[in-house]
């Protein structure tokens, strides 16, 4: 399987571009869709699920195309939500019977037994009789990834997982993820929490206000941010002065003052050095660096007007 996206664009009535001319290709394996609130993910996940029309462009699944072949994109389909809502009065085995029945899994025997081992896959097996809107958040997201992975969909989108969980259940989620992954299918992964690409995907792509802004595997990402992330020991006077100058990612206070990480392109003055950044530390500095793009953008922009004046 793979997906290819083709000058995508997405506008709302009343002119709000979701997404610009978006091309992608995206091969079997966990893929990352990164951005911050208001990016364009949830728009690009309802289109590719076919829940909403997109304005321009289109996607293949293969050969198929989503102008078209609707039927059969619908059958490779599993879809986890951000807003994954219960219908009341169902039992959590029941709830992912129905799911079994929609994904096209026949026999009444024959379901039960697919319901059950998925039950025991996302640890749901114990309380398969409890109702399912009485489930703890962290069941109720592992219901949500049952039901869009039973039948084996070949293309599996879940939107914004694991906000709200706790850690414990943020790995356990995860692990369920890279356990469902295999040679062929896609997994895709929309979030705005870092942690959760670095540690389970492949390739990511960082999406900002609908344009892609990188796309590659997590540590090409990381090697942007080489020599940009710093280690900083400040007083607390200091560090007034210092939070207006730089993103600071992390504060720990010490003796006499405070351990900060920052990123920057170069640090002038104070007692600092280089660290090894992470992903999330490269999500930052690529955040930041946007931003400063996008403000010299409308310096130009200004100065041009006043030539124009
Ligand atoms: N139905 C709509 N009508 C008008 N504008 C919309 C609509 N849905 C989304 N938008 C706008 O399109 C942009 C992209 O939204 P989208 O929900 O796709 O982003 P997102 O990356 O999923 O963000 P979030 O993490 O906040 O859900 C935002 O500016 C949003 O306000």
């Amino acid at each position: 399987m793979r997906i290819k996206i083709v000058n995508l664009n997405k506008v709302y009535p009343g002119g709000k571009k979701a997404l610009k001319d978006l091309n992608l290709e995206i091969e079997p394996g966990m893929f990352g869709l990164l951005g911050p609130n208001g990016a364009g993910k949830t728009s690009l996940m309802r289109i590719m699920t076919l829940l909403q029309s997109c304005t321009s462009g289109t996607i293949y699944f293969d050969n198929y195309d989503i102008a078209k072949d609707r039927k059969a994109i619908r059958s490779l389909l599993g879809y986890l939500p951000q807003d994954f809502r219960f219908f009341e009065k169902l039992k959590t085995w029941e709830f992912l019977d129905y799911g079994a029945g929609l994904a096209g899994i026949k026999g009444k025997q024959h379901r039960a037994e697919v319901v059950d081992e998925m039950l025991r896959k996302v640890g749901l097996f114990e309380v398969r009789d409890r109702w399912a809107n009485r489930l703890s958040g962290g069941m109720k997201r592992r219901l949500g990834i049952a039901q869009a992975i039973i039948g084996n969909p070949k293309v599996i989108i879940v939107d914004e997982p694991t906000t709200g969980l706790d850690p414990e259940e943020r790995i356990r989620f995860r692990n369920i993820l890279s356990d469902i992954s295999d040679k062929d299918s896609i997994i895709i992964l929309s979030t705005h929490i870092v942690g959760d690409i670095s540690s389970t995907c492949k390739k990511l792509a960082l999406l900002n206000r609908g344009e892609l802004k990188f796309e590659g595997s997590p540590d090409e990402m990381i090697d942007l941010a080489r020599g940009k992330v710093w280690e900083i020991f400040v007083t607390d006077m200091e560090y007034e002065e210092i939070k207006d100058k730089y993103p600071i990612i992390s504060t720990i206070p010490t003796d006499g003052g405070m351990e900060i990480q920052v990123v920057a392109d170069a640090i002038d003055g104070y007692s600092h050095k280089a660290i090894e950044p992470n992903l999330e530390h490269a999500y930052v500095y690529y955040m930041d660096y946007l931003l400063k793009d996008k403000m010299n953008m409308q310096v130009e922009a200004i100065k041009e007007n006043e030539l124009f004046k």
